[in-house]
């Protein structure tokens, strides 16, 4: 079968970003800007040196954490001899987020590799008072695996060792820092694949893909890792490791604890071990890229195609004529088909060449002969179809060469998904430079990204809460897939009423009395 090698380890060398090697590092103690989050005014945050400012409208200051001693480095030191790290310079890459938006000044790096390591780390850590940022791949796009201030992090990366597999049922099970593109590997080699995909799985870990609840580009095929995470080992707050990494598919013994740890974000506990539930490997891959006028047509394919396709159909993506732009101006990718208003990426999976292609084949006709696509192109070998998945997968990369980006990753009523976008593209006129719609149409999830040639805070004043109120109008989530990490904590009212809010901050109250783990991120500042 094709196998479909997608990476993003390309996104950190266009953008200059070195993973594993920190280089021209700033002064530990300078202010660090945070001007995306505050609406009209460009503030800056001030790291601890400076003491902490405070704005109505910016991030909360620092909250009264203890500062790292010497003595606390020693006792990291001590369980943790050679991971321990305080050089300014290893720390740079650490500390800042993939988008370059966010920076914290953390001064400590630590590297566990055992749960008995984050299990002495935390304990000690809420006796001490010290605030905490649990860092997997570092590739979240909300600002929540970085520090804000001077947060201790916890780097998952050295806990890469696969535990188990079970080839009969196909049940991994791993420690929480092994690389989603890693596992991948692993389970190819023995007729599986990771039920999620991301194209940054290059760099990601598996805990940190839970504890955002990562989507991706299989979702629609194998759904949410709500369903296909059977088990968690979680490091809480004060220490104690809570044991439910289960394998088993069925489990109704009280309440499903590791669910609160599936998309928190590192604020309830801190992610050790992860089991999951891993699809055989298609026999036969298939991608398909159309081109259609309207999106009303791009909806009526993706009916057609369900239909049609039923169970071979692994996933319906979409990117609009503004990211074929952009591609094509940053990324010199040509278009594989003639101009059209929207793209789809069609993906097929299945256990038999010929059904799977007869199948597609009456897809197509049909769905040519009724004049709903304009054209198109099918891949069966793997570097045609990783070349077709790229125009969809690499519209991210594209947008980082734009300009600066205002990124929105909107859940939405399917038939609802590019009414924002051009609703968006009217409202701002011609304050944007370029307002462009992707994403994951199979599962309603829009990515609505607008750029302007430097950050803005006038544009961001346009965009914002109109795209808010927007999507709660059409009680829409203003995070689908991505989190809300620091970036977006402060908009959950759009999505979540008071009382679920309410619940959340007792529930981390509970599990986090001191709130050490990742503060700053996924609850709102204010409670209503
Ligand atoms: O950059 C974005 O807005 C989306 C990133 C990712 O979720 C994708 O689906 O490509
Ligand atoms: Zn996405």
């Amino acid at each position: 079968m094709a196998r479909l090698f997608r990476s993003t380890q390309q996104f950190g060398n266009v953008l200059g970003r070195c993973r594993t090697h920190a280089c021209a590092a700033t002064p530990r103690r300078s202010p660090v800007e945070h001007w995306w989050l505050f609406g009209l005014c460009s503030h800056k945050l001030h790291t601890v040196a400076d003491g902490p400012k405070s704005c109505p409208a910016a991030a909360p200051g620092r909250l009264p954490f203890s500062t790292v001693t010497p003595d606390d480095l020693d006792f990291f030191r001590k369980i943790l001899p050679g991971r321990t790290i305080t050089d300014p310079d290893l720390l740079q890459s650490s500390n800042v987020d993939w988008l370059k938006t966010v920076k914290g000044s953390s001064e400590v790096l630590l590297r566990p590799r055992t749960t008995e390591d984050v299990s002495q780390i935390l304990r000690y850590c809420n006796r001490r008072n010290l605030a905490v940022n649990p860092q997997g791949g570092n590739t979240g796009l909300v600002g929540g695996s970085v520090p804000v201030y001077d947060e201790i992090i916890v780097s998952t990366a050295l806990m890469n060792n696969i535990l188990s597999f079970d080839s009969v049922s196909g049940i991994l099970t791993c420690q929480a820092g092994c690389v989603l593109e890693n596992l991948t590997l692993y389970l190819e080699e023995r007729d599986y694949i990771m039920p999620l995909d991301l194209g940054a799985k290059g760099s990601c870990q598996i805990g940190g893909n839970v504890s955002t609840n990562a989507g991706g580009l299989r979702l629609l095929r194998y759904g949410s890792l709500h369903g296909t995470v059977l088990g968690l080992e979680v490091v809480l707050a004060d220490g104690r490791v809570l044991d439910c990494l289960s394998t088993l598919r069925k489990d109704n013994t009280g309440y499903d604890l590791k669910q609160l740890f599936i998309g928190s974000e590192g604020t309830l506990g801190v992610i050790t071990a992860v089991s999951i539930l891993c699809p055989r490997k298609p026999k036969s891959v298939n991608v398909v890229f159309l081109g259609c006028e309207t999106f009303e047509q791009l909806l009526q394919t993706f009916q057609l195609c369900r239909g049609m396709l039923g169970e071979i159909l692994s996933a319906f993506e979409f990117l609009d004529s503004e990211c074929m732009r952009l591609l094509n101006t940053h990324l010199k990718l040509p278009n594989p088909i003639s101009d059209c208003h929207f793209y789809i990426v069609i993906e097929t999976s299945g256990s038999d060449p010929r059904h799977d292609g007869e199948k597609l084949h009456n897809f197509l006709e049909e769905a040519m002969t009724s004049s709903l696509v304009n054209d198109g192109t099918v891949a069966t070998e793997e570097s045609k179809a990783k070349t077709l998945w790229s125009m969809r997968e690499r519209v991210t990369e594209a947008l980082t060469h734009d300009g600066y980006t205002y990124k929105y990753d909107i859940s939405l009523p399917v038939d609802r998904i590019y009414q924002l976008v051009t609703d968006m593209r009217e409202h701002l006129g011609d304050k944007a430079k370029s307002v462009v719609g992707y994403g994951h149409v199979g599962d309603g999830n829009l990515h609505l990204n607008i750029t302007s040639p430097t950050k803005d805070p006038e544009v961001l004043a346009a965009i914002e809460p109109f795209v808010y109120e927007w999507t709660a109008s059409c009680q829409g989530s203003i995070s689908a897939e991505h989190g809300l990490g620091l970036k977006k904590r402060n908009y959950i009212y759009y999505s979540k009423p008071r009382q679920a809010v309410a619940l959340m901050s007792d529930i981390k109250a509970m599990l986090d009395p001191k709130g050490i783990l990742n503060p700053y991120k996924t609850l709102p500042d204010n409670l209503k």
